[in-house]
């Protein structure tokens, strides 16, 4: 069995010189990008696909990833995002009644670079002391190569990441149990459990690409906005924050999840900052402070808000590690957001009443969600 033969060398080199060596699983070649940690046990098929990771190097902490092979389900959009897979051992035999392919199979058919045999936990303590870093994953000699390829892993950057994840068309979702809300879910680079969660509140959907503006919105004539999540640093766009100030003037409620999050406080004159490693995996605690109740939820984010002008809104969820901002409701404007997974895929799905408390928002149509 290949697997144990480890027969194909690989290695990741990181920004600051250091190199660790493993085995090649998925493609061959070099591919560079921010090396970012998860800490999910299960979940590696919805973190493969979620556009959140566009241009990201994922580190699993668990060290068994795919026991339960890949499946037609667990895609949260058409494809993986990643820019390189780095795990500690990885299934051969995988076994599940909805198993289609291994993890190994799916990675060569996404043109995914992955290493495997890696001391992940050597490498996530190093993240977390150091804060997250680019670094390359590379099948050729990497001593050989190394001047020349820290200068790309240093000078590494995303460029225009939403514009790349988002899709360039609309697209129409209807359900059957229709509770006559019609939301305009702006595609950031959308987990597809978010369009899911909205069908089951009855909610028909309309996909919008990142660049509507608001007249495209108009046209419409929703009930409400859902800002989704996507990749990136949320200060680089400007053209959006812009559309999401016309939105607020527009009037009608808004969601936000994530980098909709963010992107709505920055339209509310809010701001932003990058955290030391982030929050990816299912497991954080977050208190609703409007339920005085912690709930566990699933995450995936490096930047968080840092601040928000106190007449504009007030933070009504806390994360109970370390304190930072993980939801916002406004004062003026019927808007919440919060920082982490409602949706879940994967993860928990204790915080799934935000959808209910959005259709609910829709039908009362109130100004302030406070
Ligand atoms: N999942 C997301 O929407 C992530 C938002 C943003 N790209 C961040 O890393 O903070």
């Amino acid at each position: 069995m290949s697997y144990f033969k480890r027969d194909k060398r690989a290695y990741i080199l990181l920004s600051d010189g250091t190199v660790y060596e493993g085995y090649n699983f998925g493609c061959e070649g070099t591919t560079i990008g921010e090396i970012v940690f998860t800490t999910g046990m299960t979940g590696y098929q919805e973190v493969l696909t979620d556009p959140s990771y566009y241009g990201q190097i994922v580190l699993q902490t668990y060290p068994l990833i795919g026991n339960y092979g890949v499946n037609n389900d667990d895609m949260e959009s058409e494809k993986s995002w990643v820019n390189g897979y780095i795990v500690k051992e990885w299934c051969e035999e995988p076994s599940n009644f909805r198993t289609t392919a291994t993890i190994n199979d799916f990675l060569v058919k996404q043109g995914k670079i992955g290493i495997w045999d890696i001391d992940t936990r050597a490498l996530t303590r190093k993240i977390r002391e150091f804060g997250t870093m680019n670094g390359a994953i590379t099948t050729e000699d990497v001593y050989e190569k190394k001047e020349e390829l820290l200068e790309q892993i240093r000078s590494y950057k995303v460029i225009n990441p939403v514009q790349v994840v988002t899709q360039k068309k609309k697209g129409w979702f209807y359900t059957r149990e229709n509770r006559a809300n019609h939301v305009a879910l702006m595609d950031y680079g959308y987990k597809h459990n978010i369009l899911r969660m909205l069908l089951q509140q009855g909610c028909n959907v309309t996909v919008m690409p990142a660049s509507s503006t608001v007249d495209d919105i108009r046209r419409l004539n929703p009930d409400g906005i859902m800002l989704s999540n996507g990749p990136g640093n949320p200060e680089d766009n400007v053209e959006i924050i812009k559309n999401i100030q016309d939105f607020i003037a527009y009037g009608k409620p808004i969601f936000g999840i994530c980098l909709g999050h963010q992107l709505l406080a920055l339209a509310m004159g809010g701001t932003t900052r990058k955290m030391k490693y982030g929050h990816r995996g299912l497991n954080q605690p977050v208190k609703d402070l409007s339920k005085d109740r912690v709930f566990i939820t699933s995450q995936n984010h490096g930047y968080a808000v840092e601040s928000i002008p106190e007449d504009v809104g007030t933070i009504s969820h806390v994360n109970m590690n370390d304190g930072s901002c993980e939801g916002i409701a406004y004062k003026n404007i019927p808007a919440f957001t919060v920082q982490f997974h409602p949706e879940a895929s994967a993860g928990p799905n204790d915080t799934g009443y935000l959808f209910e408390r959005f259709s609910d928002l829709m039908e009362r149509g109130q100004q302030g969600c406070l």
